[in-house]
């Protein structure tokens, strides 16, 4: 693992950034002692009794604050450090300027190294499980991708919006305006390319437009509102190269929506597979209930682990996701597909049993009713895989009042320079 040296920023010096400049001056803070980390990519920082939110600085370091939200009678205000004062030594060149102190969203922790955003990652998970979810849990870790040397390069899908200027452009956090975009460094090289071309030679796309970049196992596909540009081709081809837990060697291959969920991270699918599959030691013949099952990920390298003696009962309600997973799936006969809400079909499911459930819900979480199925089918071993700390803390108190025991609790870096991460969950069922 290489780390990037750190900044040479010094007290006093301007945090980097390429925001365009504000009409009117914004409010700062000054000499403000930044606290640690939450949930959304800030840190905590008290001034005057009042809580600030602060984007862009790092947990012990004093910085004056941009106020962003500052309304008189708020309860806290939300900012962005903009000048350092005392630096902490996690601090390094930001590796995406652009994403800095009022510029777009989507690389707000890029002015730390990656061990430290690693740290930041931890510390929100532990003090979510613990707050949110009250559970007294060993320490979490986040890990990295392994091979992950920078955290660049490796997103392989990106939702951009047209500007007025017919170029490519980004919210800035929690704003509706646009900016353009010059360079987007935490995509794959094709994408990146792509963006920096566009901002050459302009896109001739309507203002507004949502163009959403994928770069797959078949090449870029470029999709405007939904529709492939130069193309009639609206889905895409991925291959993920995995080792099972005995060693041996195997290759997945899915058809997905070009608009439609796939991990982002280019070693993210791999990476799940592998850990869920050594979480859940399913068994040959095992009846596994897999919820929100997508384009089948998951679900294939379950079926080949359940063997043709066994059944996976996948759950997934987007419509193209279980097409595209019927596809997947076409050799797997014992996949029964599910189309349907999980929290009004996983009962059905679960009725008829489950040695192992496996779940994979978006942000919200899976929510009191699913939990309640999974509980009462009594299952050997749950696999909880989770992009949002806060969902994952509810719904893991909700398994342990229902019976199940936490074995393990692990973080994964799918999301380098940003404040997302991602769970991985594993649990004995209620006994
Ligand atoms: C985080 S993705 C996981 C998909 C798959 N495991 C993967 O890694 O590719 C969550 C999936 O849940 C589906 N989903 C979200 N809410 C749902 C619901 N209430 N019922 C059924 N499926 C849902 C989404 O369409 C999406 O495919």
């Amino acid at each position: 693992m290489t780390s990037r040296t750190t900044s040479s920023t010094q007290p006093g010096d301007p945090v980097e950034g390429d925001a365009p400049a504000q009409d009117a001056p914004a409010p700062i803070v000054h000499g403000v002692t930044v606290g640690a980390p939450a949930h959304g990519g800030h840190a905590v920082a008290r001034h005057e009794g009042r809580v600030i939110f602060v984007r862009h600085a790092a947990p012990g370091e004093v910085v004056d604050v941009t106020l962003t939200e500052h309304a008189a009678d708020a309860r806290f205000w939300r900012g962005d450090a903009t000048r350092v004062l005392e630096p902490s030594p996690d601090r390094v060149r930001h590796v995406w300027p652009e994403a800095g102190p009022g510029g777009v969203g989507g690389g707000e922790l890029g002015h730390l190294s990656l061990e430290a955003q690693r740290a930041w990652k931890a510390a929100v998970v532990n003090d979510t499980l613990r707050r949110i979810g009250k559970l007294e849990l060993a320490d979490v870790e986040v890990e990295p991708v392994p091979g992950e040397t920078d955290g660049l390069g490796t997103r392989t899908r990106i939702e951009l919006v047209v500007d007025d200027a017919g170029r490519l452009a980004m919210h800035p956090h929690r704003s509706h305006d646009l900016v353009a975009l010059r360079t987007m460094p935490l995509a794959v090289p094709e994408i990146a390319e792509h963006v920096r071309r566009s901002r050459e030679v302009g896109t001739r796309l309507r203002p507004g437009a949502r163009v959403e970049l994928v770069r797959s196992a078949s090449g870029l596909l470029v999709l405007v509102d939904g529709e492939a540009l130069g193309s009639t081709r609206k889905h895409v081809r991925e291959r993920v190269l995995v080792t099972l837990p005995n060693g041996e060697t195997r290759r997945y291959e899915y058809r997905v929506a070009g608009g439609g969920f796939w991990q982002v991270h280019h070693g993210a699918a791999r990476l799940l597979i592998e850990k869920v599959l050594a979480a859940a030691e399913v068994r040959s013949g095992d009846r596994v209930v897999e919820a929100y099952s997508g384009a089948g990920l998951l679900t294939l390298p379950l079926a080949d682990a359940v063997g043709e003696t066994g059944t996976v009962v996948a759950i997934e309600g987007d419509d193209a996701a279980v097409r595209n997973a019927r596809r997947n799936a076409h050799a797997h006969p014992w996949v029964e597909l599910v189309h349907g809400d999980v929290a009004t079909s996983i009962g059905e499911a679960t009725a008829q049993g489950a040695d192992v459930v496996v779940l994979d819900p978006p942000r919200a979480g899976a929510g009191a009713d699913v939990v309640a199925a999974i509980v009462a089918a009594r299952p050997r071993r749950i696999v909880y895989v989770s992009c949002d700390p806060a969902s994952l803390a509810r719904d893991l108190a909700l398994l342990v009042a229902g019976g199940a025991t936490v074995r393990d609790v692990r973080g994964y870096d799918l999301f380098p320079h940003t404040h997302h991460v991602e769970a991985v969950a594993v649990l004995d069922g209620p006994a």
